[in-house]
């Protein structure tokens, strides 16, 4: 389940200390013609240390911070055209038992395994995370209530009908308990909120026996072009860069007279 971040100053210094080791354990020499010149080295220093802040290194896929600035984006796009997006919280079920039973090092395999799998399930235009530990999110833009229901079971049923080859002749499956919760259109989200959403979906997803998924659909409504103009207001007119006045309530005119 979701833990609570740490405080910026923390995280930073956090990654400065993984990027420094993870460059110093790294076996990786810096080989090709561009490395020739030092601006050429420095730039591929630099493109190492973004990647290296942005990916997990376990598994390849974005880490919590790449994860954070995609969801930002995905809020100003669905607060813009309305479209929804659903975002998918995935953990795996007993996980601790893997470990327990084969290992640390068979664990690391399952977690690489899993995101293999999930990177198949996905479309390019989605995000995939790892979230913590044994937990992965993936974040779908446009993505409509069936879709995304279609979307969630299919990753639920190919992760249980993955084999995973822990050792040489030993192969085991694993099951994820998924939650999900969809923004609702033209409203700018909280962040906080749409996880902690998904996430009180995934917990319900465990405690009704696990390998199943929970969605949070949106409420069925459309938004009126009123309350869009209420969302709207403070946007400056395009045509003559001015701010455009709040759009009166009926009701307060009515209590003023
Ligand atoms: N191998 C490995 N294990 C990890 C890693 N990160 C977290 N874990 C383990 O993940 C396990 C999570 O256990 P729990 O939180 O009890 O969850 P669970 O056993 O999956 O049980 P449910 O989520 O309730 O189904 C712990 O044993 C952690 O040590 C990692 O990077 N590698």
């Amino acid at each position: 389940m979701s833990s609570n971040p740490a405080p910026a100053s923390i995280e930073l210094s956090q990654l400065r200390l993984d990027t420094a080791q993870a460059l110093l354990a790294s076996d990786e020499e810096i080989t090709s013609p561009e490395a020739d010149s030092p601006t050429g080295y420095l730039q591929q220093l630099i493109d190492g240390l973004c990647e290296l802040s942005l990916k997990d290194p376990l598994t390849g896929l974005a880490n919590r911070r790449q994860f954070r600035a995609v969801l930002d984006r995905e809020v100003d796009r669905v607060t813009r055209t309305g479209e929804s997006a659903l975002l998918l919280m995935l953990d795996i079920d007993h996980f601790k038992v893997v470990n327990d039973t084969y290992g640390h090092p068979a664990g690391d395999i399952v977690l690489q395994a899993v995101a293999q799998t999930l990177a198949s399930c996905v479309r390019p235009m989605d995000t995939l995370a790892r979230y913590g530990g044994e937990e992965f999110a993936v974040v779908l833009p446009g993505c409509q209530a069936a879709f995304g229901e279609a979307v969630a079971e299919r990753i639920r049923s190919i992760v249980e009908s993955t084999s995973i080859a822990i050792e040489p002749g030993l192969q085991i499956r694993v099951t994820v308990s998924i939650g999900g919760s969809f923004t609702l259109p033209w409203v700018k989200a909280s962040i906080p909120t749409w996880i902690e959403r998904a996430d009180h979906q995934l917990y319900r997803a465990k405690s009704e026996g696990r390998n199943r998924v929970c969605l949070d659909f949106p409420p069925d409504s459309t938004v009126s072009a009123e309350e869009k103009g209420l969302l709207f207001y403070h946007l400056p007119d395009p045509t003559t860069d001015e701010m455009a006045p709040p759009i009166s309530d009926p009701a307060d005119s009515a209590n003023r007279k």
